[in-house]
């Protein structure tokens, strides 16, 4: 699988997100700096998690502006694979590649856990190693994981399922629990937890694996 990591000022995530790609893709990626204005020619871009510009502003609103993203969003259009984790949501949502706004959390602090984690959706190209419906655990670390949007929206991502994830528990605040969406085509997926630090039993549990294999099994 072919895949770019998109950098950015701040990004913490991009190794972790990185490693995953190579180990379970067998390929390394391009690491892309956000002031490119084109991408390679690649199957994947990855927007991974961080605090990008330091969170100023809206958290990923600046770099929702950087000059990649209208590559980003041209590539997304095309039906190339966009996959943004945490902080890359939020540059998403940002962007209007995926609907809705992340907020500040309910209860106004970081959260840093592992999470029980529901596949709502296990035919996209994402989670197609996923059973539909299984509980899976996955670390969040956010303070603005919040998914808001208005109701017409949630029925509309409700009724296409295009929600992806779900939290099996109280996290955030977020709207009908939404962990995870995708865009009506299925080739966008932004969730806020993150897969990519869970891929190996050595890292305290492997179910973000499968979201990798998924992957690489659509796209080798
Ligand atoms: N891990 C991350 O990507 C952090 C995301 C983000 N900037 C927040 O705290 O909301």
């Amino acid at each position: 699988m072919k895949a770019a990591v998109v950098v950015f000022p701040g990004s913490n995530c991009d190794r972790d997100m990185a490693v995953a790609i190579e180990k379970i893709g067998g390929v390394k990626p391009q690491m892309v700096w956000h002031g490119e204005t084109d991408l390679p020619d690649v199957d994947l871009i990855a927007l991974p998690g961080g605090f990008s510009y330091g969170d100023y502003l809206r958290t990923g609103a600046i770099a929702a502006n950087s000059p990649i993203m209208s590559a980003v969003k041209k590539a997304a259009e095309e039906g190339r694979h966009v996959f943004g984790v945490c902080n890359g949501f939020q540059m998403l949502a940002e962007a209007q590649i995926l609907p809705g706004a992340l907020l500040r959390n309910s209860g106004l602090d970081y959260v840093c856990r592992d999470v029980d984690l529901v596949v709502e959706d296990s035919e996209t190209p994402f989670t197609l190693a996923y059973e539909g419906g299984e509980t899976i655990r996955i670390p969040v670390a956010h303070h603005d994981g919040n998914y808001f949007a208005d109701e017409d929206t949630l029925d509309r991502l409700e009724g296409e399922g295009q929600v992806v994830f779900r939290y099996g528990e109280a996290v955030n605040g977020s709207q009908r629990n939404i962990a995870g969406i995708r865009n009506k085509r299925g080739n966008v997926l932004g969730m806020m937890p993150h897969p990519e630090r869970l891929i190996e039993d050595e890292l305290g549990g492997a179910d973000g694996r499968r979201l990798f294999e998924g992957l690489a099994k659509t796209l080798s």
